[in-house]
């Protein structure tokens, strides 16, 4: 049986945690962003800036070749290596310290994209949250959701969630299936939507921010990105997933009364990410 919990701002201040003062950038985590493909590169520079706008202390980007103008253009603050190959990724191979690695975002699920998704995963202990392809891929190949760390975020729509756990018929159904699976593979399962369910086992918390201003391409790969950065500060893994649906909805809303509905863009929500973390801390 299910356990709900809404999630509103006293449920957030219970798991929010304020900078120290004596913070520095060793200290906030270093987050891993590995996507990005020919076309396809604007979701790493919004997950990258994402990230770091969530207060990660250092941030690099995993893309291929085509990609790297484009990230060290648009996101100075983000670091960038590259992978061999020109388009899309075929082989995940660094040498950093990392606290956490969000993957999939623009990736595509080119054969070769799918084998290099496979090695990294069979070797990766670093705190994970998989968007996008990566999510794709594993579809395709559920032997490997096995293969995944304890507490690995997943942060799949509706259509992605359903090529995962297939068809329901009613929320709660959905709700049941989700439950399921975050059991059987031992995941946290962020089922995006109107409203978003972060499913973590047999808890159920449901978002209580947002708006349809982010029905817009890219709104997501922010979310993705928000998640990492948090994950990389050293929190649970579960509240990374709730606070970061927290606010990113909650930068949405901030937004509103600026942008309206019809021309709040996803790099909207990461420049209203700061008044969303300043509702939380009471700074004017
Ligand atoms: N600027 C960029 O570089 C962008 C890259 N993106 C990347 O594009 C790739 C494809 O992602 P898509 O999500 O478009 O492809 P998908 O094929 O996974 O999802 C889109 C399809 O799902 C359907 N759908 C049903 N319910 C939905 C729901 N609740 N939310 C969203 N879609 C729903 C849509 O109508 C559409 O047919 C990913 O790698 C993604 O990261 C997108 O995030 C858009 C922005
Ligand atoms: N009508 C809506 N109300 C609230 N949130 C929404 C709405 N439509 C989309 N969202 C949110 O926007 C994000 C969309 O993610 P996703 O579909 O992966 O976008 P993309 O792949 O383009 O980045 C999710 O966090 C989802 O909950
Ligand atoms: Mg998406």
């Amino acid at each position: 049986m299910e356990n709900f919990l809404q999630i509103d701002r006293a449920e957030i201040l219970k798991r929010f945690i304020p900078i120290a003062t004596s913070a520095h950038k060793g200290v906030q985590g270093h987050a891993l962003i590995i996507g990005g493909s020919y076309g396809k590169t604007g979701a790493v520079c919004l997950a990258s800036k994402a990230c770091l706008k969530s207060g990660a202390g250092l941030v690099t980007a995993y893309v291929p070749k085509c990609s790297y103008g484009i990230v060290q253009t648009a996101v100075p603050e983000v670091m960038v290596i590259t992978d061999d190959y020109m388009e899309h990724i075929v082989s995940i191979h660094f040498d950093l310290s990392l606290q956490a690695i969000g993957i999939g975002i623009g990736m595509g699920q080119h054969p070769d994209t799918q084998h290099a998704f496979f090695n990294f995963v069979k070797a990766n202990k670093t705190a994970l949250v998989i968007d996008a392809d990566g999510l794709n891929i594993l579809s395709r190949n559920k032997e490997w959701l096995s293969l995944l760390p304890e507490n690995t975020i997943i942060t799949p729509h509706a259509k992605e969630l359903e090529r995962l756990i297939g068809t329901w018929d009613s929320k709660e159904d959905m709700i049941k299936k989700a439950t399921l699976f975050s059991k059987e593979f031992k995941l946290i399962v962020v089922a995006k939507g109107a409203p978003t369910y972060t499913i973590d086992k047999d808890m159920v918390y449901e978002n209580t921010t947002g708006n349809q201003a982010l029905a817009t391409a890219g709104s997501g790969d922010v979310l993705t990105g928000i998640i990492t950065g948090l994950a990389a500060q050293g929190y649970k893994l579960t509240d990374a997933a709730i606070l970061g649906v927290y606010l990113h909805g909650a930068a949405a809303d901030i937004a509103l009364p600026e942008t309206g509905h019809h021309s709040f863009i996803a790099s909207d929500c990461i420049a209203y990410l700061g008044k969303a973390f300043l509702s939380l801390e009471n700074i004017q």
